[in-house]
């Protein structure tokens, strides 16, 4: 479903080049819930941004659902939802009802399964007492539910997240994880997530990527991370110790 083939992103800024994402290769089937980590700078938005074609690789081939997304971003869109925790894609003076409106026109879903489908996102993420509030007056918890029904409106195979629980209170975060693993679980859609919450990955991923400096780090399952860093109990140790380069990688490419 995603596919990556040695990518690389570059950035010229003054008279350096920053190598955002470099020799990036992996690929996630159709159906996993795949945790995406690594610290600050490490190229996480750059793959988001390439995967749904806001940036183009400056090097290898990226492929999701098929579609090539700097080409073929369009046609993509209808496949892929994005949610970015930090901004918005809601317009922030609408009600989010409308926003939602916008959406169906955007994408062409049809009115009854735009029906069917808005009922079932209103139920599952409890957006009913403030469908009809501007975007701009929802908390931030509000907002981001907002965010994750307008990515799943028109039904995408593919959910790439951006740090979908940053700064929510931890009941609102209970609800979001259950939200994901509800729509992975039943519709199959596959998700790739962004997030510094380890508790995310922990609860949600069986499979953990890490990237650093721009390249893959570790690819494996949760147990497999775990071994990396014998004799740590807690992943914020495990992954601490991956980020300063102090664990042993077994399961690294
Ligand atoms: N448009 C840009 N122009 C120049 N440099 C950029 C640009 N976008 C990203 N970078 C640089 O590329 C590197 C990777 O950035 P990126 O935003 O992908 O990291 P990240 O893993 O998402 O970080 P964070 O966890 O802090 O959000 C950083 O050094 C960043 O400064």
């Amino acid at each position: 479903m995603i596919e990556l083939d040695r990518v690389g992103r570059s950035f010229k800024v003054k008279r350096s080049v920053v190598h955002a994402v470099q020799d990036l290769s992996f690929t996630v089937s159709a159906g996993e819930f795949v945790g995406y980590l690594g610290p600050n700078g490490a190229g996480k938005s750059t793959t988001i941004k390439m995967l749904c074609g806001i940036l183009t690789p400056t090097s290898g081939k990226v492929r999701v659902a098929g579609l090539d997304p700097s080409r073929r971003r369009t046609t993509l869109a209808r496949r892929i939802g994005v949610v970015f925790g930090q901004r918005t894609t809601l317009w922030w003076d609408l009600p989010l009802a409308d926003s939602f409106q916008l959406i169906r026109h955007l994408y062409r879903v049809d009115r009854a399964t735009f029906r069917t489908r808005l009922d079932e996102l209103t139920e599952t993420l409890d957006l009913g007492g403030f469908l009809r509030t501007p975007v701009r007056q929802l908390s931030l918890g509000q907002r981001m539910r907002g965010d994750l029904a307008a990515a799943l409106l028109h039904a995408p195979e593919v959910l790439v997240l951006d740090e979908p629980t940053i700064g929510l209170d931890v009941v609102s975060k209970a609800g979001i994880r259950a939200f994901l693993q509800r729509v992975n679980a039943e519709q199959g859609t596959t998700v790739l997530l962004t997030t510094h919450d380890l508790g995310d990955i922990e609860r949600l991923c069986r499979r953990v990527m890490v990237i650093d400096h721009g390249r893959l780090a570790f690819d494996g399952t949760i147990d497999d991370l775990m071994a990396t860093a014998p004799g740590q109990s807690s992943i914020e140790d495990v992954v601490t110790r991956l980020y300063t380069g102090e664990a042993s990688l077994p399961g690294s490419p």
